[in-house]
């Protein structure tokens, strides 16, 4: 059987689009996910997206890490699943679709996606790090010498380690460049490495500086390894509400592959 599929990417974080609309993906395969998304045996991928019809919404989004598992919610793969949709003439420049921690609303910017994440009531702050959930749970922890820190063996320690049981967590290690500008290098759960941009972890690095008084900005820069991200939100005394992360989501290429 002939598989047809889409390559996009937001910020370096990529993904493999397969429209599911008519049902035919094989949702519990693991291994074929895990294939698929494979550098040099499959297409390669950091997560795999199904798009998929919703009665209520535009379309459902079901995201898998490379590893082949269903996962929480990817904030650059929705935003690459609406420029997919788009792509699709599936919607003009605003969209409502469900995904695994609710709905999402989006729009077009430009030529950037912006994306409304969850609300994110509290934050676990301790001495050296916080911990939130920004539809993916996130450790965030501060680093002097970034560009030269190994994210993964670090990262992987954090991930594996007593504090986030088998669950695991996203693993975010941050360096502020300016009061509105902050570096980012996330190690990914469920691909077991750096990725080059994680939206949930932008999202909530730049939320985890509000809240530790690194920055009073509500609208953060956060450079990623492949790019830029902007994430913005309104801080109140019920947390922060009216998140958005925004930035490039992009068609890399299509193709078709044996399954
Ligand atoms: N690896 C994450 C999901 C994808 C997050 C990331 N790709 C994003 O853009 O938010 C997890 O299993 O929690």
């Amino acid at each position: 059987m002939q598989l047809e599929f889409y390559k996009y990417q937001g910020a370096g974080n990529d993904f493999v689009m397969i429209d599911n609309r008519s049902g035919f993906f094989p949702k519990d395969n693991t291994q074929l996910v895990a294939h698929l998304c494979d550098r040099r045996f499959g297409i390669g991928g950091d997560g795999l997206i199904l798009l998929e019809n919703d009665s209520e919404t535009d379309f459902k989004m079901v995201y898998y890490n490379s590893d082949g598992n269903q996962s929480s919610m990817c904030g650059n793969g929705g935003r690459c699943l609406v420029a997919f949709a788009k792509d699709l003439n599936m919607i003009e420049n605003a969209t409502t679709f469900i995904a695994t921690d609710g709905l999402h609303h989006a729009s077009f910017e430009d030529k950037l996606v912006s994306l409304q994440m969850i609300d994110v009531p509290s934050i676990d702050i301790k001495a050296d790090y916080s911990f939130l959930n920004t539809g993916s749970p996130h450790h965030v922890q501060m680093v002097d010498d970034l560009e030269h820190y190994n994210v993964k063996d670090n990262g992987a320690a954090i991930r594996y380690g007593e504090l986030y049981g088998t669950a695991g967590s996203n693993i975010n290690f941050v360096k502020k460049i300016d009061d509105t500008t902050f570096r980012l290098r996330t190690y990914e759960r469920g691909v077991e490495d750096e990725t080059l941009a994680c939206g949930t972890g932008a999202t909530a690095v730049a939320i985890a500086m509000n809240a530790t008084g690194q920055t009073e900005a509500t609208s953060i820069n956060v450079n990623v390894e492949g790019g830029k991200l902007v994430v913005s939100f309104d801080k109140n005394q019920d947390g922060f509400s009216n998140v958005f992360l925004k930035g490039p989501a992009e068609f890399v290429f299509k193709g078709t592959i044996a399954i």
